[in-house]
């Protein structure tokens, strides 16, 4: 893993550029392997204990902070212990959800999550999936994970074709991450979730960052990659572990998870005016 002082060359350009202009910067975090170190039960995740307060610190500083998660945004907020930070923003369910200080926009699902949800069940069962494997309903979505089986890759592998199938019957589509599958409505994803996020604010960023770590935040890094082709600059930051390591291919810089972010986070503006 790369020290968390090896950037490239786009990324120091970044943070210079959030450095001089932090007030009109976007700073973008994923949750889960980012924000809140990876646990076994999806209900037991929290926020890293130095996250919110280092959120709460640069919020008054920065021009957006925005989360970007797979979670329902309530679960994120509650999680992170985020419900404090004025001007935080979670756009959760990968964009479909929005919570602003207090506030939560959350739309009707499509019809196919109902009839996934009703079949999921018998589907996992004739694929004799392990017993462990284990159903996190998210009401847009049904997130299939196998992180408790005995062998649980082998049990993720052995599920993804029959979980395609279902999606491909049902309308929805399937979001692959750390020891899960989700089956989730088509149309929406951290990228497109970032980028209508800026262009909402209606002001060119200064800057934007993002810092993620499964294969869901790949779109958000491609957002950044868009925008720094349209000259806006940008920092693209993972959060390093061994289970993905397609985003430390991609980022500009590379810490050893949420401990890392956190420790990131705190010196971010150090030399900022
Ligand atoms: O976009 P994110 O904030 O990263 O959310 C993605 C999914 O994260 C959660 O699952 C992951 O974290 C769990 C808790 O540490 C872990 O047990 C699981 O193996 C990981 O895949 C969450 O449960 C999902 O709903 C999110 O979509």
């Amino acid at each position: 893993m790369n020290s968390p002082r090896s950037v490239t060359a786009a990324g120091a350009d970044g943070l210079d550029a959030i450095r001089k202009s932090p007030s009109e910067a976007v700073l973008g975090f994923d949750f889960d392997g980012t924000l809140a170190p990876i646990v076994d039960d999806p209900a037991s995740a929290r926020a890293h204990p130095g996250a919110a307060p280092a959120l709460a610190r640069l919020a008054p500083r920065v021009g957006a902070l925005v989360i970007v998660t797979g979670r329902p945004a309530a679960v994120a907020v509650e999680y992170g212990g985020f419900e404090g930070i004025d001007g935080l923003v979670v756009l959760g369910q990968y964009g479909l959800e929005r919570w602003e200080s207090g506030v939560l926009t959350v739309p009707e699902p499509p019809p196919g999550v109902a009839e996934a949800r009703a079949k999921l069940p018998g589907v996992l069962e004739a694929a004799g999936a392990p017993p462990e494997t284990f159903i996190e309903d998210k009401g847009q979505a049904l997130a299939v994970h196998t992180r408790r089986c005995a062998e649980p890759e082998v049990a993720l592998e052995r599920l993804r074709g029959i979980l395609a199938a279902l999606a491909e019957r049902t309308g929805l589509t399937v979001e692959p991450g750390r020891l899960v599958l989700e089956l989730r409505p088509h149309g929406m994803d951290k990228g497109m979730a970032l980028r209508s996020f800026i262009a909402d604010r209606g002001t060119r960023p200064s800057a934007v960052l993002f810092a993620g770590d499964d294969l869901g935040d790949l779109a958000a890094f491609e957002a950044v990659e868009s925008l720094r082709a349209e000259g806006v600059p940008g920092v693209l930051v993972c959060s390093g572990s061994a289970e993905v390591t397609a985003l430390a291919e991609r980022a500009d810089l590379v810490v050893d998870g949420p401990a890392g972010v956190v420790g990131f986070l705190g010196t971010l503006l150090d030399s900022a005016p």
